[in-house]
C-alpha cells in the first residue's frame, strides 16, 4: 500500500491559557496556547496528525499558510514522499512563488512544520512505531537523506553527518535500553511564569520539589527588583545544589542584558535564555564574558541561523523547537551541527503539544547522535496534556519513552471541537462575556 494522501484538513485550535497567566513571560504577557492542527487522510484509512504552535491571535494566518501548502501534499503517496524526503522538504520550502514569504522563516515556515509533522506522524504510524523509534531504527543513510544540506555544507556535509551517525552506532542498544528504563531528564518551567504571584510560585515550587524536580526555569526581564525577589525566593526554596535557569524572552537590548544578568548572577543561573533579539547572533556572543551560559532557539527560525550561532560560539545551549523549524527534517540538521560544535541540545517544549513532539527528537539525539546526557535536559511544562490521545508522561522528572505509534500530537476530537476558534463552545462562552 502506497498510502496515498487523499485529503487534508487544518483547524484553528486555541486554549484560553491567558486567563490564568499560564505561559506568560516578559514579552508574551497573555498567551493563549494555540495550534494550527493538521490531519492527513490516506486511502488506507490511516491518518497523520501534525501541528504548529502559536499564541492565539494570528493562528488564522498560519492556517491560511498551511492551506496554501496543501496542494503540494494532497495526491502524493507517503512512499513517494519518504523515498525522497529531502526533495519533498525542498518542494515545500523552495516553491518558486511561496518562498518569497520566507524563505524558511515566519508564518510560512510554521506552516511547513505543521504539514511535515503530520507526514512524519503518518510515516511512524504506518511503520507501527513511535517516531523516535522509527528514527533510531533507520539506516544512517536514510536519516541523512531526509536533510536538506543547502546552506550548511560549509560546516556540515552529508558525509560528515553520515560519519557522526555511523560512529554513534556503538553503544546504541544500551542507550535505548536506558531510555526505556529511566526516560530522558527534564526540567520544569511551569512553577514560575511571569504573571504568577509569589504565593503561587512558592506553592508550585514546593509541589515540584516534592515530585522530584531538581531543575527549574524562572521568567525574568520585566522588572529588575521583581526578578531579584522572585529568583532569590526560588533559589532559597530549591537550595544551592538544584539547578536554576532564567528566561528573558528577548526583552533586553544587548547592553541592558549584560547589566541585568550581572545583577541576577547572585542566584547562580545555569543559563540566560533569549536575552535579546533571537536574530542577534553577535549580541548573544557579547554575553559570553559573564560566565553564564546563553541559551536560545525557540524563535531561531532555521538551520542557517543555528549554524551561525554555533560558528560564532554565541550559544552554550541549543534549544531546538519541533514547530519553529521545518519539522524533523530540519531539526536533524541542527542536532548534527550541535554535535559537531560540541554544544548540548536542551529542547524547547511546553506550549500545546511541544512536549509531546520534541521528546521524540531528543531521544533520537541521545541514542543516535550525542550519546551523552551530561548537562542535557528537555523542557517540560505541565499544561494541556489532557487534550492529547498519547500525552507525554513524566515520572521522577524524566520523560518516559513514548510507546504508541506516531509523533504523539493527535488531539482528542472532543477537545478540538470545544476549542476551535471562534465557533467552539469554549470560545463562544468567552467571546460572549
Ligand atoms: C509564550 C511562551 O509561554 C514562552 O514564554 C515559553 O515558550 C518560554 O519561552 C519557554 O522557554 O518555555
Ligand atoms: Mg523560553
Amino acid at each position: 500500500m502506497l498510502q496515498k494522501i487523499t485529503n487534508f484538513t487544518v483547524r484553528d485550535v486555541r486554549f484560553p491559557t491567558s486567563l490564568e497567566q499560564h505561559g506568560s513571560d516578559a514579552m508574551h504577557t497573555d498567551p493563549d496556547y494555540s495550534a494550527a492542527y493538521v490531519v492527513l487522510d490516506t486511502d488506507s484509512g490511516l491518518k497523520g496528525f501534525g501541528l504548529t504552535f502559536t499564541l492565539g491571535k494570528g493562528t488564522e494566518i498560519v492556517v491560511r499558510a498551511v492551506q496554501a501548502l496543501a496542494g503540494l501534499v494532497v495526491g502524493k503517496s507517503l512512499h513517494d514522499i519518504v523515498s525522497n524526503f529531502r526533495d519533498f522538504y525542498r518542494l515545500l520550502t523552495s516553491d518558486g512563488q511561496m518562498r518569497w514569504l520566507g524563505p524558511e522563516k515566519g508564518v510560512i515556515h510554521l506552516a511547513t512544520a505543521a504539514v511535515l509533522n503530520a507526514v512524519w506522524d503518518l510515516w511512524a504510524r504506518v511503520e507501527g512505531k513511535p517516531l523516535w523509534k522509527l528514527l533510531v531504527d533507520m539506516d544512517p543513510k536514510q536519516v541523512v537523506s531526509c536533510i536538506d544540506f543547502r546552506y550548511i555544507t560549509d560546516v556540515l556535509t552529508e558525509e560528515e553527518a553520515l560519519g557522526i551517525l555511523v560512529n554513534a552506532k556503538e553503544g546504541k542498544q544500551q542507550r535505548e535500553d536506558l531510555m526505556m528504563s529511566q526516560g530522558y531528564p527534564a526540567y520544569t518551567t511551569s512553577c514560575a511564569w511571569l504573571g504568577y504571584s509569589d504565593q503561587q510560585l512558592k506553592q508550585l515550587c514546593a509541589d515540584a520539589l516534592q515530585n522530584g524536580w531538581t531543575r527549574f526555569k524562572v521568567k525574568v526581564g520585566a522588572d529588575l527588583e521583581d526578578d531579584i525577589r522572585r529568583c532569590r525566593l526560588i533559589r532559597q526554596m530549591i537550595g544551592p545544589s538544584n539547578t536554576l535557569m532564567i528566561d528573558a524572552n528577548q526583552r533586553w537590548d544587548v547592553v541592558e542584558a549584560i547589566s541585568w544578568v550581572t545583577k541576577l548572577a547572585e542566584v547562580k543561573p545555569l543559563w540566560i535564555e533569549e536575552p535579546t533579539s533571537p536574530d542577534d547572533i553577535l549580541g548573544h556572543a557579547a554575553l559570553a564574558p559573564l560566565g553564564i551560559g546563553v541559551a536560545s532557539g525557540e524563535q531561531c527560525h532555521n538551520r542557517v541561523m543555528f549554524k551561525q550561532f554555533l560558528q560564532a560560539s554565541a550559544l552554550q545551549f541549543v534549544q531546538i523547537d519541533s514547530c519553529r523549524l521545518g519539522s524533523v527534517n530540519e531539526n536533524l540538521a541542527v542536532l548534527l551541527m550541535a554535535h559537531k560544535f560540541k554544544v548540548p541540545v536542551c529542547p524547547h517544549a511546553g506550549g500545546v503539544g511541544l512536549c509531546e513532539l520534541v521528546q521524540h527528537l531528543i531521544l533520537f539525539d541521545y541514542i543516535c547522535v550525542s550519546a551523552d546526557l551530561s548537562g542535557r535536559m528537555c523542557e517540560y511544562v505541565d499544561h494541556l496534556h489532557e487534550h492529547f490521545t498519547s500525552p507525554a508522561v513524566i515520572q521522577n522528572a524524566h520523560y518516559l519513552t513514548p510507546k504508541d505509534p506516531g509523533y504523539s500530537c493527535e488531539m482528542l476530537e472532543s477537545s478540538v471541537k470545544r476549542h476551535e476558534y471562534p465557533e467552539g463552545d469554549v470560545w463562544k462562552l468567552q467571546l460572549n462575556k
